[in-house]
């Protein structure tokens, strides 16, 4: 792990002047990445300021990992839905060569090549804590405790993300319960696995460690992955207990107990029963890293969610230097959302810098209209669950005219071709008003990768009558808008 700091007292102390810089990036998660990348794309200089792994939460503990160690969960289980090739899959997984393959991906958790990066676009990379410390104004604290002060000519982009965050119940610390990170990083499979919460992490997490041998239950209190479509959660729920996890729906933990820290944790449930698990996760949500950025210093309540306008300016402050990029506005705790507002921004910042007429009308090339009307998103469940846009019910508390298209996949030969009894769902949501798309939602396996016609839909706001003119190959998957538009015709 490359975490040493480069700045030693030595040279913060020989390096007296203050740097200023026309851009400060706080976190260089993929989000500030980007950030920085448009900002030297507008010609203006930045330091990007990282005190853990340039790459984030995103390469290193949660989206990377996740999907290095799902994607032989999920091909062996596609390859069993197929006659023929499942007689070629009847061996376990080989986890050692799935937590190599895991460890390839996060590069050992060397984020050398990523610096790299960093460097070659041509901004500066300084390592430590970074706070703000008024207007305009950052400190950069390393590890050994050398101190630095940047300067910002026009703007500080924060875009320190997010950690989990573990609920107030008693036992938790004698408990030690994994997170995301010893989720996405341990090398061992625990016999009897304990997941707490039914959102995007507590189902992934479920279906990876369940894949990879672990006696995996599921605690949820709501219906799994409650933001979807109610079906996604109850295809899921049906994958994960063919699969062999025992999933509980309406449960809450009320304790904890690890009483001999080398042996089993005890889960007290709030519906009287007790259970024994290797290890226990949570999965219970996320707060923002903004706790100690010195946001006081500028007015703002530190640990809060920072509420942006669509170039992603902070609203409640005086003057256009402050952004809140990726998980910390809480707009869409996303990746590809999270560099979406980064390019924006960048682009916007660019803008600003030079005093140039701002793009930023809905759909304009400096405003995040998408976060809006449009963000997709994919859990690598087994089946995948797919969708963008609105859900109905959204749509309708949003005080749209709906009409609503349900779809069984089992229509489309594609489909069928694709896996054998093939079982999937998908679901249009139309604005009957303008007839164009608010919202897809698809669950099945593949779906995944089908999920980009339907943002092209969503996003483009293609009329409905236009649509039909997008033919899908047959045999593929996609055919599944053919059935879809002709029930809506019908
Ligand atoms: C298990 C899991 C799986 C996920 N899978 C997906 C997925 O498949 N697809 C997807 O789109 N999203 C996924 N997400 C969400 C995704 O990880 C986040 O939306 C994404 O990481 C946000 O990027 P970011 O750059 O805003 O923050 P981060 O990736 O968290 O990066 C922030 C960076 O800022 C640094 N930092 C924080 N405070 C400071 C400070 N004061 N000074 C200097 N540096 C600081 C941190 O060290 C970090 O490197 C997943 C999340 C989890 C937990
Ligand atoms: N593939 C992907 O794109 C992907 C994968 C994983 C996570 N993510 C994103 O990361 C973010 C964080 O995901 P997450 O699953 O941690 O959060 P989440 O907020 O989506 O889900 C957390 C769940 O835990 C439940 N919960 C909260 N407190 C609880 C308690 N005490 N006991 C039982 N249940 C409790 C909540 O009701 C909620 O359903 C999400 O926004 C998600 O979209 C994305």
């Amino acid at each position: 792990m490359n975490t040493s700091p480069e700045i030693t007292p030595e040279a913060a102390a020989r390096d007296t002047a203050e740097d200023t810089y026309d851009v400060i990036v706080l976190g260089a998660g993929p989000v500030g990445q980007n950030a920085a990348d448009h900002a030297r794309a507008a010609g203006l200089t930045v330091a990007v300021v990282e005190r853990e792994l340039v790459g984030g939460e995103c390469s290193y503990w949660a989206c990377v990992p996740s999907k290095a160690l799902l994607r032989p969960v999920i091909a062996v289980s596609d390859a069993r839905r197929v006659d023929g090739a499942r007689q070629a899959v009847a061996g376990d997984l080989d986890t050692a060569r799935v937590f190599a393959r895991r460890d390839h991906y996060v590069t050992d958790w060397d984020d050398a090549g990523q610096a790299n990066w960093v460097k070659s676009i041509g901004a500066d990379l300084f390592r430590g804590q970074g706070r703000i410390d008024g207007p305009r104004r950052v400190t950069v604290t390393a590890s050994d405790g050398g101190r630095r002060t940047l300067n910002a000519r026009h703007a500080v982009a924060i875009a320190t993300g997010s950690r989990p965050v573990l609920p107030d119940v008693p036992g938790l610390e004698e408990a030690r319960p994994w997170t995301n990170r010893e989720g996405t990083d341990s090398s061992h499979v625990p016999g009897r696995l304990a997941i707490v919460g039914g959102g995007g992490v507590g189902v992934e997490m479920a279906t990876l460690w369940q894949g990879l041998g672990a006696q995996v239950t599921l605690l949820a209190r709501r219906p799994l992955l409650p933001r979807m479509e109610p079906f996604v959660g109850d295809a899921v729920t049906q994958g994960l207990t063919e699969a062999g996890a025992d999933v509980r729906i309406g449960v809450s933990v009320t304790g904890l107990s690890r009483p001999d820290p080398a042996g089993p944790v005890t889960l007290s449930l709030d519906d009287g029963n007790r259970l024994e698990a290797d290890e226990v996760m949570f999965a219970t949500g996320r707060a923002p890293r903004t706790d100690d950025i010195g946001l006081e210093t500028v007015g703002l309540a530190p640990g809060s969610w920072l509420d942006v306008d669509e170039t992603c300016l902070v609203r409640e402050m005086e003057g256009t230097w402050l952004y809140a990029l990726g998980d910390v506005n809480h707009r869409a705790l996303l990746t590809h959302q999270g560099k979406y507002q980064a390019r924006t921004a960048g682009d916007a910042i660019g803008a600003r810098a030079k005093g140039l007429p701002l793009d930023n009308g809905p759909w304009g090339d400096h405003a995040t209209t998408a976060d809006q009307h449009a963000v997709p998103q994919v859990f690598f469940s087994d089946p995948e669950a797919a969708a963008v846009g609105l859900s109905a019910e959204q749509a309708t508390g949003a005080g749209h005219r709906i009409s609503v298209v349900d779809v069984d996949f089992a229509q489309a030969q594609g489909a069928n071709l694709y896996a054998d009894g093939y079982q999937g769902q998908a679901r249009m949501v139309i604005d009957l008003d303008r007839e164009v798309l608010l919202g897809v939602t698809f669950v099945g396996p593949g779906v995944s990768e089908l999920l980009h016609s339907a943002t092209v839909a969503v996003a483009g706001e293609i009329p409905l009558k236009r649509l039909r003119h997008a033919v899908a190959c047959f045999p593929t998957v996609s055919e599944i808008w053919l059935f879809m538009l002709k029930a809506y015709k019908s």
